[in-house]
């Protein structure tokens, strides 16, 4: 995939690591838990779940990000977009013109998918100006005509993916977009629409971040991939080698166990 690239990095990821506190096992049940912490009892252990992550991005790329469950991928998005604090380094973008798009963001399930449209725009930035004009073009790219008075709660998780999806699209060029794990989900031809809906993004000059399982989503659509393990920086590269050396390895793990 042809690179569209500038000298100065559009996000700088510097030393950045992020530790959770996490309760020791011990309790045995919540009750005991909530007692525990109320008399000071709980223990705790410090999670790393991101350890010393360095990297830069450049206008109009295209970063795969891959790693097995819990390795720090939605971690670390959420620390470009500035939804959390690194304990250790820190991130420098521009953050007004990242738009994170994970499924659902802010939708509240007892609203209709309506209602929703209006409030995850409003969290997104939209003035309902914009909302009310772009309101035809969401609903039907989600293809949820006829479902959109309808409580959320009563949609399956595709249908709610999808309007999501639509709603973080509707702007047109955000500068950064930033994609955790909403490629692979929908059925197989809203897969392909959403593909084609990131192209045009990508065309537009946005430089897009995608959390993916999907190492062919990876591959098909990225310039640069990286492989985060246990919170560590495992490899940085071309999508190709980088996807091959993470199946590779995933095998080998899995024979190791089994
Ligand atoms: N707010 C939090 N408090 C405590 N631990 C957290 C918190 N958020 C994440 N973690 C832990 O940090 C680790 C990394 O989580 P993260 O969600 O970033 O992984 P991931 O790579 O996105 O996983 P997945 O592929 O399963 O979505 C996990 O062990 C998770 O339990």
């Amino acid at each position: 995939m042809e690179k569209r690239t500038e000298e100065k990095p559009i996000i700088s990821v510097q030393h950045v690591s992020m530790h959770f506190k996490v309760p020791l096992e011990g309790a045995s049940s919540l009750k005991e838990y909530v007692i525990g912490g109320l008399r000071g009892k709980n223990k705790t252990r410090i999670l790393r779940a991101l350890d010393d992550i360095s990297f830069e991005v450049r206008r109009g790329e295209i970063l795969g990000i891959i790693g097995t469950n819990g390795s720090g991928k939605s971690t670390l998005l959420k620390i470009i977009s500035g939804a959390l604090l690194p304990t250790e380094g820190r991130v420098v973008a521009d953050q007004d013109s990242i738009q994170l798009l994970t499924l659902g963001t802010g939708f509240d399930r007892e609203l209709t998918a309506r209602e929703n449209v209006y409030l995850s725009g409003a969290l997104l930035g939209y003035s309902r100006e914009f909302i009310r004009r772009k309101y035809r073009r969401i609903v039907e790219f989600a293809e949820l005509e006829g479902f959109m008075e309808q409580k959320v709660k009563n949609f399956s998780s595709g249908m709610v993916s999808r309007l999501g999806f639509a709603i973080a699209t509707a702007r047109e060029t955000p500068g950064i977009l930033i994609l955790d794990e909403v490629l692979s989900v929908g059925d197989m031809f809203f897969r392909e629409k959403s593909a084609g809906r990131i192209q045009e993004m990508i065309h537009s000059g946005a430089t897009v971040l995608i959390v993916s399982h999907s190492v062919d989503t990876i591959r098909k659509n990225c310039t640069r991939a990286l492989w985060l393990e246990r919170g560590r920086q495992r490899m940085e590269g071309p999508p190709g080698e980088v996807c091959a050396a993470y199946t590779k390895w995933g095998r080998q793990e899995k024979e190791g166990k089994g």
